[in-house]
């Protein structure tokens, strides 16, 4: 793994979090590029995105991708979750399970890796079951402190970074991605 690629994130939250889990052994460089991102399931949003950022790079990229889906709700908002939160907080996405008792959530991290512009890209997915839960911890990063993962009594907001690395969705993508590099090259 030592090749440097291009590792799209625009995200810094995202990107400290890839760092701490993967350690000083791959260089990432990131790179924010605003493209538009077509509809469909959290794994057909991440192949198109990374087979038109490697086509637009004209280099190997890796790109991330962040559902947070309810089972009350068929997975939604998965791949929209970012506008959801945006438009109605962490209270409105509380509020939309509201008539559901079922508060089960999953957040579901997708690694996609193209080997340049016209090679199919694969994926890596990790998932961490948990449950919708009114606020609590810290607000600095996205949905955490509404997500209270199977096995905890707290918010990935309350846990440490070093807890939430050791269990999180991105985390579990991550070992994929890894094993993947260790056993190509
Ligand atoms: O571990 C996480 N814990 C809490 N919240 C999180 C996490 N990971 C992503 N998030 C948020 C950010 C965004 O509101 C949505 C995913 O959207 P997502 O497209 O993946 O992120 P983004 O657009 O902010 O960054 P990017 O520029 O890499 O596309 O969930
Ligand atoms: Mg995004």
């Amino acid at each position: 793994m030592a090749s440097t690629k291009i590792q799209k994130l625009g995200n810094d939250k995202k990107l400290a979090e890839v760092r701490a889990i993967i350690g000083s052994a791959v260089e990432l460089t990131s790179q924010k590029l605003d493209l538009t991102e077509i509809q469909g399931t959290t794994q057909e949003v991440s192949s198109d995105k990374c087979r038109r950022a490697a086509e637009l790079l004209g280099i190997p990229v890796i790109t991330e991708d962040t559902s947070l889906c309810f089972n009350a709700m068929g997975g939604l908002p998965g791949p929209y979750i970012k506008w959801f939160l945006d438009k109605l907080g962490h209270d409105g996405l509380n509020n939309m399970l509201a008539g559901f008792n079922d508060k089960s959530a999953y957040a579901l991290c997708t690694f996609a890796y193209s080997a340049g512009p016209g090679t199919e890209p694969i994926l890596f997915e990790g998932r961490t079951d948990g449950k919708i839960v009114p606020p609590r911890g810290p607000k600095d990063f996205g949905w955490d402190p509404i997500f209270q993962p199977d096995g905890f009594e707290q918010t990935y907001a309350e846990m440490s970074k070093t807890v939430k690395n050791s269990i999180s969705h991105r985390y579990k993508a991550l070992e994929k991605l890894k094993s993947h590099f260790i056993n190509t090259n």
